[in-house]
């Protein structure tokens, strides 16, 4: 059997008397792309920031490749292959498309290099960033700086940073959010296309996005997860049908 690359083990977060991750089970395999809905307030950026290691779990486990991490620092887990989808206000505006994916890729680089580690560095971290450019279709705008990209090509920009860490896992909260149609599609396309070097961890609101992309799906309601299966089981299921959307099918 393929081991998951990421496994939470009855992860559970509370702020006072508020449970916001209650007993999470949940496992991402290689190359799948693992999709996470819920409602508003479900609690799905409280898991995500637990599992990159920016908020501690009261109880529960992180493993990653069967190796527990649920108290290692967010950079020792970035060495490790988890990346997270770098936040727009995280792109430097006056540097070039070009050089924040170089700088991203710094993030993975040894920590005490040599002057001649330090020369390849700056080589491969070039060609990595141009190759990261390609693979979200910014090739032709890698000299431009990041001010001048409309918001559309800033989200291509962030997934290239994070793909510039060369990670197994993808941890991706609402990529969609605030863009346009067009724009969705064609980051639709590079997610599909990205699943081909690591597995996606993707909370996202879009159910068209969540379609075309998951191999499987997880529901959070109330910090619980109330069923996981593939695309066309969860939307069967009759306790997401009450929970998450009322009788209603709005799918
Ligand atoms: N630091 C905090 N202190 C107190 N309550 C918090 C804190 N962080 C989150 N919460 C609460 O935890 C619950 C879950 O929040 P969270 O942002 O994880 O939900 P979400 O599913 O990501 O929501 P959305 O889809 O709207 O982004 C909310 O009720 C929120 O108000």
């Amino acid at each position: 059997m393929t081991e998951p690359v990421l496994q939470l083990r009855a992860l559970t977060k509370s702020y006072g008397g508020l449970i916001v991750t209650d007993n999470v089970d949940l496992n991402v395999l290689p190359n799948e792309v693992h999709a996470l809905i819920g409602p508003n307030g479900a609690g799905k950026s409280t898991l995500i920031a637990q599992i990159f290691g920016e908020i501690t779990p009261d109880k529960g486990a992180v493993l990653w490749c069967g190796e527990e991490i649920t108290r290692i620092p967010v950079h020792q887990r970035v060495r490790k292959g988890l990346a997270r989808s770098f936040q727009v206000t995280s792109v430097l505006p006056e540097f070039t498309a070009l050089d924040n994916v170089r700088l991203a890729t710094l993030a993975s680089a040894s920590s005490n290099p040599s002057a001649f580690e330090v020369a390849a560095a700056n080589l491969t971290a070039t060609e990595r960033a141009q190759t990261c450019l390609e693979r979200v279709g910014l090739a032709t705008r890698s000299n431009a700086r990041a001010e001048a990209l409309s918001y559309g090509e800033r989200r291509h920009l962030e997934l290239a940073m994070a793909l510039a860490l060369e990670p197994r896992l993808m941890l991706l909260d609402e990529p969609m959010a605030g863009v346009g149609s067009d724009e969705s599609h064609s980051l639709t396309a590079v997610l599909r296309d990205l699943r081909q070097s690591c597995a996606i961890l993707l909370v996202e609101h879009d159910m068209d996005v969540v379609f075309a992309l998951a191999d499987r799906v997880s529901v959070l309601v109330a910090g619980r997860i109330v069923a996981s299966g593939s695309p066309a089981e969860v939307h069967e299921d009759h306790e997401v049908k009450r929970a998450y959307f009322g009788e209603e099918d709005v799918w």
